[in-house]
């Protein structure tokens, strides 16, 4: 039987082996530097084996999964490239930052496989494999920054794995691209959280009404606060330059709100609140259980060494979300042989005229 291993089975390692083991026909194993976690793994059959020896874990696997915290994912690379692995493995991890990661694993010369970074964007405020759960990840977004230089029949290979294994909507994105949205949509909003709970329970230590009233709006807005530090510690270290960027413009934003409550400024003060209010409302919404259709696009490409990276960066930088990307094998069935996948009729059709327009002959399910 085919075998995955699983580095790290926590909240998310744990969840991923579970969706492993339940949709795929992988001899999903686990290693973990806790052999707590180890045996609670077993005896809850998130795993089908358990190894306290890394070695004996990743022996004969086609694919390896990287789920620690981020700052101890290339001390763990360095170990694997030390190990005689499976001939055409594919190594993977879901670090919440990408560019570090990525660099890291470009700079060995024998990896012994190819590495492509993952994301799934689904969570939770705890940790630990006790949290873990199959259905994580279904519909949440899975992010994965292979590099220009990655063939395309290996992020064909693991996004087909992981789109039947999570039920999440493969998307390809350059690193640095991740790191600067995820900062955004993450990081930031877990620093504001737990900044937002010390600075109250700065007052709280002196009068305890604080957190006896504190009601929807500060629990709902900082349920994050909760997360776990040392992972959260790690990612603002490897997020460095994004994060340091985002809160600058947080401080911008905050002296601007000050001065306009100090000024008295009703206009200043509503217009704050309208903006939000607008953008909130405009979030996409988000599905559970729904199986998404596709929309599926034909690129015709002569080149194959590179062509990723470049179709997917273009389309990255114009907003579209890519679902998933795949060589047709067979040219005369199809014309074209890159196959890109998108959740809407919308973003289809936006991926058309830039491609077109970029000189790309493209083709639709109607050619
Ligand atoms: N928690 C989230 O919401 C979330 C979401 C998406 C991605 N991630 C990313 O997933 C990764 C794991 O996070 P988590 O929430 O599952 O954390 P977790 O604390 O639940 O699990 C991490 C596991 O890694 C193990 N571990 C630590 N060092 C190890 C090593 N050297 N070798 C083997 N095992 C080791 C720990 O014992 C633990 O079981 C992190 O990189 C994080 O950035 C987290
Ligand atoms: O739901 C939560 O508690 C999360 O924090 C999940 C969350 C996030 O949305 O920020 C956290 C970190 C990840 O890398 C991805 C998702």
């Amino acid at each position: 039987m085919a075998k995955a291993a699983v580095l790290g089975i926590g909240l998310i390692g744990g969840s991923l082996a579970l969706c492993l083991k339940e949709r795929t026909s992988l001899e999903v194993h686990g290693f973990d530097t806790s052999e707590e976690s180890i045996r609670l793994a077993e005896a809850a059959g998130v795993i089908h084996r358990g190894h306290q020896s890394l070695e004996s874990a990743v022996q004969g696997a086609e694919y390896i999964f990287l789920a620690v915290p981020v700052g101890t994912a290339p001390r763990l690379l360095d170990r694997l490239a030390e190990l005689p692995l499976q001939t055409g493995c594919i190594i993977s991890d879901v670090g919440s930052t990408k560019e570090e990661i990525v660099n890291y694993a470009e700079g060995f010369s024998q990896l012994g496989g190819t590495f492509i970074g993952g994301h799934p964007m689904a969570g939770s405020h705890r940790s630990g494999v006790q949290a873990a759960q199959s259905l994580l990840f279904e519909n949440a977004y899975y992010v994965l920054t292979p590099l220009p230089e990655t063939p395309l029949a290996e992020v064909q290979r693991l996004s087909g794995l992981l789109e039947r294994a999570t039920r999440a909507r493969l998307v390809i994105m350059a690193p640095e691209h991740h790191d600067r949205v995820v900062g955004a949509i993450s990081h930031l909003p877990h620093i504001v959280a737990a900044a937002l709970v010390n600075q109250v329970a700065g007052y709280n230590a002196s009068n305890e009404w604080f957190h006896r009233l504190a009601a929807g709006g500060f629990r709902d807005l900082t349920r994050v606060a909760a997360s776990h530090p040392l992972m959260w510690r790690d990612i603002l270290l490897s997020n460095r330059k994004a994060v340091l960027g985002l809160l600058q413009d947080w401080s911008d934003e905050m002296d601007e709100i000050r001065k306009a409550v100090a000024a008295g400024d009703h206009d200043q003060i509503e217009s704050f609140f309208r903006r939000a209010k607008e953008a909130r409302e405009g979030l996409p919404e988000r599905r559970k259980g729904v199986i998404l259709p596709a929309y599926e696009l034909y690129v015709d490409v002569p080149d194959i060494p590179g062509v990723i990276g470049r179709v997917a960066c273009l389309l990255g930088d114009k907003g579209v979300n890519l679902r998933n990307i795949g060589v047709m094998e067979n040219r005369e069935d199809r014309a074209g042989v890159l196959r890109l996948v998108f959740n809407t009729g919308a973003e289809l059709e936006k991926a058309k005229r830039y491609l077109t327009e970029s000189g790309y002959q493209v083709f639709d399910m109607e050619s």
